[in-house]
């Protein structure tokens, strides 16, 4: 298992040890110790799963209180995951960094509290599996506007993304609350 800083350097790709046999493979997907001596030091208390079609895209959330810091892998297909540094004492805020994530690569990225994060899926559809430091606060949750021009994100899409209500209605970088 790998940990490579991508450039916003608290946003970490892990590239998985992957074991191939006759039977199919076996890869790690968390491991609490090896993540800490990568430099993760993170504890999770939820689990979560979204089935999505081609061209959809989700985001960009975030929770302003009880922030959650995320841990992205792909079961099935393959996406274009994102994150936005919202933390005004950071010297990267308002900038994203994105990846492609599938079952091809198996490769997971870790999302610290402070970013928010969305994806945009690349494939006919993708499942996408995350594990979250802290409980989903729908009080506390916000939406920064996935086409913020401000922001720039270079989105892999070939037309009008499929967006929630919510998602549509997201703020712009100079509307939304961040953090301090
Ligand atoms: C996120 C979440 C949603 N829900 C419910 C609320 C709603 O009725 C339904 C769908 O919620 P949403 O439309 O917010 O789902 P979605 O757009 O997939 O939201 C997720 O997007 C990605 C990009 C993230 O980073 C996540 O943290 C989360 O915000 O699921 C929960 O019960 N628990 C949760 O933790």
């Amino acid at each position: 298992m790998e940990f490579h800083r991508t450039e916003l350097p608290d946003v970490v790709l892990i590239e998985p040890t992957i074991y191939r046999d006759d039977r199919g493979f076996f890869m790690e997907t968390f491991h609490q110790q090896r993540f800490a001596d990568g430099g993760i030091d993170a504890s999770f208390v939820q689990d979560n799963l979204s089935r999505s079609t081609r061209g959809t895209v989700r985001g960009l959330h975030f929770q302003i209180e009880q922030a959650q810091g995320k841990l992205v892998h792909v079961m099935l297909g393959e996406i274009f995951d994102v994150a936005v540094d919202l933390r005004r004492s950071s010297p990267t805020f308002g900038r994203w960094v994105g990846m492609m994530l599938s079952d091809e690569n198996r490769r997971a990225v870790y999302i610290p509290p402070g970013f928010a994060h969305g994806f945009c899926v690349t494939s006919e559809r993708a499942d996408v599996f995350y594990k979250c430091t802290d409980f989903y606060a729908p009080q506390h949750e916000r939406t920064l506007l996935w086409n913020d021009p401000q922001i720039g994100i270079d989105w892999p899409l070939t037309g009008d993304p499929i967006l929630s209500g919510k998602d549509r209605q997201g703020q712009p970088l100079s509307e939304v609350e961040c953090y301090s």
